[in-house]
């Protein structure tokens, strides 16, 4: 970042963020069944949506955007959310709901004398290799020059997976032996800060949609993330990367490190649970993948005392600092015990390594494999997540309650709240309408649409001209 960037961009300690969630699906069947294509799965999961929207691309009574894109891996698009809790909140609910078709589905197959179990996993990587995205969006200020930014976050968002990977056991690939990644995505990303999705996979992605006023806001994508199962890995996901750009735009002293080939050395790092990984830097010295994440802790502890309290608060935050540090610690002495209920990968490799040595040692065993997919599992009594979570060995950082509460209702903190209170008439009046991220449109008898650019604002009397529309002339 520019000293110019840094006197004119406000700093968002109230930030609007969005999760995005891919998930990876997948149906059993008896030897005599014909085995179902994911695309075919994902036409069913989707059919009870179809019938209500005649779309499989929809907003959800909770604002959050439901579809089915190429691929067939279902997502889920979260509210605009302004704070890191509420986003764990809605993260979660976009789970039960997939949960909840996944349950119509087997009823509808089962009614159709071909039943089977639909299994939706929230990982990043299927059986074939495939890779699906657990996308972070992150709202910036236009004044922030990207690259600039991109280039002060790299050396953070490279070892980031060292405290919130979800771990995974790669299959023996050549020469090289099955083994344990502290992370999913580490492979799969080729770039470091472009414009691309698809192609090059670039860890920060460009790609200008702000989803609002373009000319005071960015919504910065980050591509790089594991999904979480862990709510303590999703806070600390996020609340790590809050502080980082809070520290940013308040050009508080970010440690700097200029990583030389940071990309290739992604795929390092993912593979030391000890967080030696050396890095190079550009002026010849080195640091570990362990020093990076230990300044920028260190840094945010600090920036913690000055920062103002708003959106996420600070005590929230203060807890993520807390269980950032612990990791950390647990990393440096590789003593597990004060985290091992709440970091994905540490919690996933503590049980297969149990598994591991029972079967005789080797990484490749496929019972292996079963369990890492199982811990994916977001069905309740079934995934093994859920399972271990019921027996008291993954920790929490949310409410039940308040996730329940997110499956039905927008954030009322955001523009969400409007999206909100505007699908609810339509529902109620049966009113036909249109709805993105910044536009509400009454089709009706003339098309009526407004353009909301501040994602920041939950009130608006736009609002209740739309809603008076659509009164008049579907009541
Ligand atoms: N101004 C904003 N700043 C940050 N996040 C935003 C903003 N507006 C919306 N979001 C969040 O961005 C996410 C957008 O999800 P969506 O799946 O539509 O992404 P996309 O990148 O536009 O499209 P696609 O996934 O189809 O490539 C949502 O979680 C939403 O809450
Ligand atoms: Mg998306």
């Amino acid at each position: 970042m520019s000293e110019a960037s840094a006197a004119v961009s406000p700093v968002f300690t109230r930030r609007i963020m969005g999760i995005e969630v891919e998930y990876g699906i997948f149906t059993s069947a008896t030897p005599e069944q014909r085995k179902l294509t994911p695309d075919e799965v994902a036409r069913v999961l989707f059919r009870p949506i179809i019938d209500e929207y005649s779309s499989s691309n929809i907003f959800s009574p909770n604002a959050s955007r439901l579809y089915l894109d190429v691929g067939s891996h279902p997502e889920v698009a979260t509210a605009e959310c302004d704070s890191l809790t509420q986003l764990i909140n809605y993260e979660r609910a976009g789970d039960r709901v997939m949960d909840g078709l996944a349950r119509k589905a087997e009823q509808a197959l089962e009614a159709e004398g071909c039943a089977r179990s639909v299994y939706l996993f929230k990982n990043n990587v299927d059986s074939a290799g495939n890779s699906y995205g657990c996308h972070e969006n992150y709202l910036i200020s236009r004044h922030m020059i990207l690259k600039n930014l991109g280039v002060a976050l790299l050396p953070f968002m490279i070892t980031r997976q060292l405290i919130c990977g979800a771990g995974m056991i790669a299959p023996a690939k050549g020469n090289e032996p099955a083994k344990f990644l502290l992370s999913q995505r580490a492979d799969q990303v080729w770039e470091g800060v472009s414009s691309a999705t698809t192609r090059s996979r670039p860890i920060i992605n460009t790609r200008d949609e702000p989803h609002g006023d373009s000319k005071r806001f960015r919504r910065m994508h980050v591509i790089v993330g594991d999904s979480s199962m862990a709510e303590p890995t999703s806070a600390l996901k996020v609340g790590s990367t809050l502080l980082v750009l809070e520290m940013l735009e308040a050009g508080f002293d970010v440690p700097r490190f200029a990583v030389d080939k940071p990309i290739s050395r992604i795929r390092d790092i993912a593979r030391d649970a000890t967080g030696r990984t050396p890095l190079h830097l550009e002026d010849g010295s080195t640091v570990t993948a362990l020093e990076v994440q230990a300044a920028f802790c260190a840094q945010a502890k600090r920036w913690l005392e000055q920062r103002e309290d708003a959106g996420t608060p600070t005590a929230e935050l203060r807890r993520v600092v807390d269980l950032w540090e612990r990791v950390l610690a647990a990393i440096e002495s590789q003593d597990f015990s004060k985290v091992d209920r709440e970091i994905d990968w540490i919690i996933k490799r503590g049980l297969v390594e149990r598994y591991r040595d029972k079967l005789g040692g080797d990484w490749g065993h496929p019972k292996l494999a079963q369990i890492d997919l199982t811990y994916h599992d977001i069905r309740a009594g079934r995934g093994l997540y859920d399972i271990l979570l019921r027996r008291g060995m993954i920790a929490r950082w949310t409410q039940d309650e308040a996730i329940e509460h997110a499956i039905n209702h927008a954030p009322d903190t955001t523009r969400a709240a409007l999206r909100g209170k505007f699908l609810a008439a339509a529902h109620r009046l049966n009113a036909n309408v249109t709805v993105d991220w910044t536009r509400l449109k009454v089709n009706r008898p003339e098309p009526l649409t407004e353009e909301f650019l501040d994602p920041f604002d939950a009130e608006d009397p736009r609002l209740d001209e739309l809603l008076a529309y659509m009164e008049k002339f579907h009541s």
